[in-house]
């Protein structure tokens, strides 16, 4: 008997994430920039993907259902069957926060999965394009909170004053900032850290789990007694676990 090989693909609102795996083992993972074009970039690497001849694909999207159709078409060539995630009232025993669970982004979700059930608090920090902030208590899920993140924020300051010109910057530092560039990167990384901080601050026992491109760049500024780890594909964890 052959061990089944798959695909599980990662897309967010700006990169693309997979793992091919076959059984337990992630034999290939690979992360790009996708910025508005993900069907195209698909394309792109769907030679690959086929040569790996996986028998199931599965897929978390925070697209629209546009853009899910048109990546749908790009792994066409596949000829495998395709099942986009969906976030569900219960998984896993997983019990969903959402007052109408199918508004929460399936990206939280699947990120809450990979942790539900162990009988720990965590604070579950996706530091993406957005920031979010998910609690979990053993397999209960108590809602969350959806931030803005760096380039969100700059974007927003840039759009929404006069004299707030904003060259690119290094979001580096949580010193006062002397001059517009520094005080607005600064600014926004004292907010994001603040905020994670304030939340989790009054539970040293909550483990806090980042995910996401700015992972390690948050958790650098973090001074919390928390436990504090970084989980690059704990997307990807709660994709498979949702599927098997
Ligand atoms: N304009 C930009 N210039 C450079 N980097 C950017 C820009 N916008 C976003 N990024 C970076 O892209 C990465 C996006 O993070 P990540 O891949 O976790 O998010 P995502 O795939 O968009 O998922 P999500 O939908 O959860 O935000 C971050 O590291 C962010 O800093
Ligand atoms: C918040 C984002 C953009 C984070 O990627 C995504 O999870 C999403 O589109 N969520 C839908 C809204 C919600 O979670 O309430
Ligand atoms: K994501």
């Amino acid at each position: 008997m052959t061990t089944p090989r798959k695909l599980w693909l990662d897309l967010g609102n700006t990169r693309l994430k997979y793992w091919l795996t076959e059984g337990e083992e992630i034999i290939t993972s690979g992360a790009e920039l996708h910025l508005q074009s993900p069907a195209d970039l698909l394309l792109g690497l769907v030679d690959r993907f086929s040569n790996f001849q996986p028998s199931f694909v599965g897929v978390s999207s925070v697209l629209d259902s546009q853009a899910n159709q048109r990546i749908k078409k790009s792994l066409k060539p596949l000829n495998t069957p395709i099942e986009f995630a969906q976030v569900l009232a219960t998984s896993h025993g997983l019990i969903t926060g959402y007052d109408h669970i199918e508004k929460l982004g399936i990206d939280r979700w699947l990120q809450v999965l990979a942790l539900s059930g162990q009988q720990k608090k965590f604070c579950i920090v996706g530091c993406g394009t957005a920031l979010t902030l998910d609690l979990l208590d053993d397999e209960t899920h108590l809602g969350g909170y959806i931030l803005p993140s760096f380039y969100l924020q700059r974007e927003a300051l840039a759009q929404g004053t006069r004299r707030v010109q904003v060259p690119d910057g290094a979001f580096s530092n949580l010193g006062a900032g002397r001059n517009t560039q520094d005080a607005v990167h600064h600014g926004i990384l004292l907010g994001l850290v603040g905020a994670i901080e304030k939340l989790v601050r009054s539970d040293p026992t909550r483990e806090l789990v980042l995910t996401g491109g700015d992972a390690v760049l948050i958790r650098y500024f973090l001074d919390i007694p928390n436990p504090i780890t970084v989980e690059d594909d704990l997307l990807l964890r709660g994709l498979r676990r949702y599927f098997s």
